[in-house]
């Protein structure tokens, strides 16, 4: 499978119109996707943003020509109720046919709690995902209304009258090794985030593969998506530092407590050390070492990278993939 590089947006940590302009230049120096976070809270307080996802993609859509752009990722299952992010999809992929795709995942406290008081459990939220994209795809695909009685959502009669000619692509999200089966079983692609190359190699993919097989898919037909962060700059340890922001995703009690004010998940992100970003981030001072990290995760298994840039000088991050995309696809 062709190696795909991406460009993701950084809702959390740039103001929605420079975002944008990133965008615009990242599809200029050949990126092949852009991917938004969908975000109520951000991953840092200070300096922090958090623009509505979905409203940005549309600006995006119309201020590029060609790129694809997609979430990364929408939990539909909480804030956000499914028919609604079904709605929103099929209204993007119609006005932009072959461009627009979705990422889900069971959701992080921060986005759901502030709004909806709510936290389950992973397994509960990851059950509420699978019924969430059954709710999504039998809107997209049915030509009458859906009547539906589910554990968690109702639709009664409920008919999407504004349809692209092909169904959404949906990539799912799986981090753990039950989220990468899932991933593989009802998902069209896996999404999931950067981690020691051989827990890809030797746990999230297989998982992921299992899952795709047992549901009767091909599985070497699925990209194996990423996201990732990097920072590029002549210093190294200023590249390193650049990162900062994003510490907090490396703090594994994020993921399983109900932490929900950035300002918190700040106080987690300081404490973070430059050895921890550079094994879980790329950090490069020039356009070979991004290509090293590349090829490390390609080695990997990863198909598809939704790169985060947070280099000190975020037009010179862009730039330098005109030099690092040759080079890694295959
Ligand atoms: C927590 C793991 O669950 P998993 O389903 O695998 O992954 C969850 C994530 O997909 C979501 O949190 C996702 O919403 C995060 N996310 C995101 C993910 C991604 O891959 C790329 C980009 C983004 C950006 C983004 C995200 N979310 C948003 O809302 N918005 C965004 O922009 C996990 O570890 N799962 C394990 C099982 C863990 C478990 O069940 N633990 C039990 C206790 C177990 C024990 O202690 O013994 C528990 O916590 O109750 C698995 O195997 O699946
Ligand atoms: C381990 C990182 C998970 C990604 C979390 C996120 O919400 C980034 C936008």
């Amino acid at each position: 499978m062709e190696t795909k590089v991406g460009y993701f947006a950084s809702l959390e940590q740039y103001k929605p119109r420079d975002a944008l302009e990133q965008t615009i230049r990242a599809e200029n120096v050949g990126f092949d996707s852009v991917w938004a976070d969908d975000h109520f809270h951000p991953w840092y307080h200070t300096n922090a943003q958090s623009a509505q996802a979905w409203a940005w993609m549309g600006a995006a859509l119309e201020a590029t020509k060609k790129v694809f752009i997609s979430t990364c990722i929408t939990c539909p299952v909480m804030r956000y109720n499914p028919a609604i992010v079904a709605q929103t999809f099929a209204t993007l992929r119609q006005m932009y046919p072959g461009r627009v795709g979705i990422a889900v995942g069971a959701g992080e406290a921060m986005n759901e709690v502030p709004v909806t008081g709510e936290w389950p459990s992973v397994p509960e939220r990851q059950d509420m995902t699978v019924e969430a994209i059954g709710v999504m795809r039998q809107l997209w695909g049915s030509q009458e209304p859906v009547t539906f009685k589910g554990k968690y959502f109702t639709l009664d009669k409920a008919f999407m009258y504004t349809k692209p000619e092909d169904e959404v692509p949906l990539y799912f999200s799986g981090m753990g090794p039950k989220g990468a089966r899932l991933a593989g079983k009802y998902g069209d692609h896996l999404m999931t985030v950067a981690a020691d190359p051989s827990v890809l190699k030797n746990v999230t993919i297989p998982n992921f593969v299992k899952g795709a097989a047992d549901a009767g898919k091909d599985p070497a037909k699925m990209e194996r998506a990423m996201l990732i962060w990097y920072s590029v700059d002549p210093d190294y340890d200023k590249a390193i530092e650049g990162l900062r922001f994003w510490a907090g995703c490396l703090v594994p009690a994020m993921f399983k407590y109900k932490v929900y004010d950035s300002k918190e998940v700040e106080l987690h992100a300081n404490l973070v050390g430059h050895d921890t970003m550079k094994e879980n981030f790329m950090v490069a001072t020039d356009a070979e070492g991004l290509i090293k990290e590349i090829e490390r995760f390609k080695a990997a298994g990863i198909t598809h990278f939704c790169l985060g840039n947070s280099s000190p000088d975020v037009n010179r991050g862009i730039d330098i993939f005109k030099e690092v995309i040759p080079a890694v696809k295959d």
